[in-house]
Order: C-alpha cells, then structure tokens, then sequence
C-alpha cells in the first residue's frame, strides 16, 4: 500500500488514528518476543525495543521481499535475448514470465476470438523510473497510447501507488484505476462522475482491515 508523502494510508476512512488503538496492535500483530520488549503499552516505549521492533520489521520485509524477487536484469524489458550467464533461477522465471514485447505475436494469436483486458502498471511501464516520486510523469505520447488502447479494450492501470495519485498522472477518465496494489479500485465511468456515484463504482475489498491498517500506520509512525 502506497503511505505516500501523506501520513495515513490511502483508502481514506473516518475511523482516526489514535494511541488506544495501539494495544490492540501489540496483541495481535506483535509476535511476542516483541511485545515483551516494552512496546504493550504507548509511544513511550525504550530504544531496545523500538530497535529490536525496527529489526523484525526490515529484516522480515527485505527477506520477504529478496525470495519472492528474481534478479534484474537490464534486458528484461525490452525483450532482448538473455545473455548466457543468466543464473538458473533468473531462467526459470524468465521462462514463466516471458516478456510481452518478445512474445507479441504469440499473445495476438492466442486473444483470436476472445474477449480482452489490458492490465497496466504504472511506474517504470507508462513513465520512466525516476528519482522523485512525484515526478513520475507519463508522456503526452504515451498518454495518447493508451487513450486509443482503451477505445478498443477495457483497460486498468493497476498500481501501488494511491489510485488519485495515479489518476493525477493519467488522466484517462475512461480507464479503470486499482490503487493502493488493488485495495481501492474505481470503474471507468465513475472517475469523473458525481460523488455519489462514485461510491457506487467503488470497489475496496480490504476496507474491513482499514483499522488495523492505521494501527500498523501509527505504529510505523512512532517507529521513524
Ligand atoms: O505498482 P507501480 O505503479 O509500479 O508502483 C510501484 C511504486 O512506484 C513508485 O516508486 C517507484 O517509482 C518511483 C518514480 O519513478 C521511483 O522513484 C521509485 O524508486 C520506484 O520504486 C511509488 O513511489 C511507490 O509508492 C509505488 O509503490
């Protein structure tokens, strides 16, 4: 989920952010080893603690992060043939997830006859890698691609990012859009629509864990 240069998560919801939310994440999410390193209590928890909290958090999410990631290679979006020292992992990957552009022709002959969606990522897919996030800007060019793709086919951006922020990007009002890696997502129709029909386009799947959500956004925040 996109925490954005804003301080609470994306999916706006009026429950607010408070210190006695923060015991109920202590119990539940807290494994207890943590817990009982002084953090059941407040913001006022000691420096042992909070570095030991720190250090399940990173090493956990950076491990997570390294065994469910292949290595990058420069080619790999643009469809070049692979070099010869790709290490095995990497090859077996490559082979389940060849690239789009390299299999082009397969996936035209494959859609014969079939209804089509296209799914678009965001960063690094319709604009450049850049290093100041708010400057992700797609191109005019790109833009205009996409428009004329939508007019043939239902087309998502799909993002991590919050779905406004992408829309600031975008600017299509006939896409759909799925912030927030799909927890908040919005159809086509109601991007530029009223408020009230906008509710009824909305769709946010994971709303039911918006309180515990702000309780981990609360706790990251006393954390930095
Ligand atoms: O799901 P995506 O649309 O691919 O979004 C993933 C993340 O994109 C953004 O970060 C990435 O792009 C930035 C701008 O080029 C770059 O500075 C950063 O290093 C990249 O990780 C966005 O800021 C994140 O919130 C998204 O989760």
């Amino acid at each position: 989920m996109d925490m954005g240069s804003g301080s609470s998560p994306v999916i706006t919801d009026p429950i607010s952010i408070s210190p006695p939310l923060l015991g109920g994440l202590t119990s539940n999410l807290m494994p207890f080893s943590v817990m009982s390193g002084g953090c059941s209590s407040s913001p006022s928890m000691s420096a042992s603690s909070r570095r030991k909290i720190e250090e399940v958090l990173v090493n956990g999410l950076l491990d997570a992060m390294k065994s469910s990631s292949p290595r990058k290679k420069h080619n790999l979006a643009f469809g070049q043939d692979n070099s010869p020292d790709e290490d095995p992992a990497y090859t077996a990957w490559l082979s389940k997830c060849p690239s789009a552009l390299a299999s082009f022709k397969q996936i035209v002959a494959n859609a014969q006859g079939r209804r089509i969606a296209v799914f678009l990522d965001y960063d690094g897919t319709l604009s450049p890698i850049v290093d100041d996030p708010d400057k992700a800007f797609m191109s005019p060019v790109m833009r205009a691609a996409v428009r004329n793709v939508a007019k043939y086919f239902p087309t998502a951006i799909v993002s991590g990012r919050s779905r406004k922020k992408v829309f600031e990007f975008v600017k299509l009002t006939e896409l759909y859009y799925a912030g927030s890696h799909g927890m908040d997502i919005v159809t086509s129709a109601a991007a530029h629509a009223t408020e009230k029909c906008k509710e009824a386009n909305l769709f946010q799947p994971a709303c039911e864990f918006l309180p515990m959500i702000n309780e981990v956004c609360f706790i990251l925040q006393l954390l930095h």
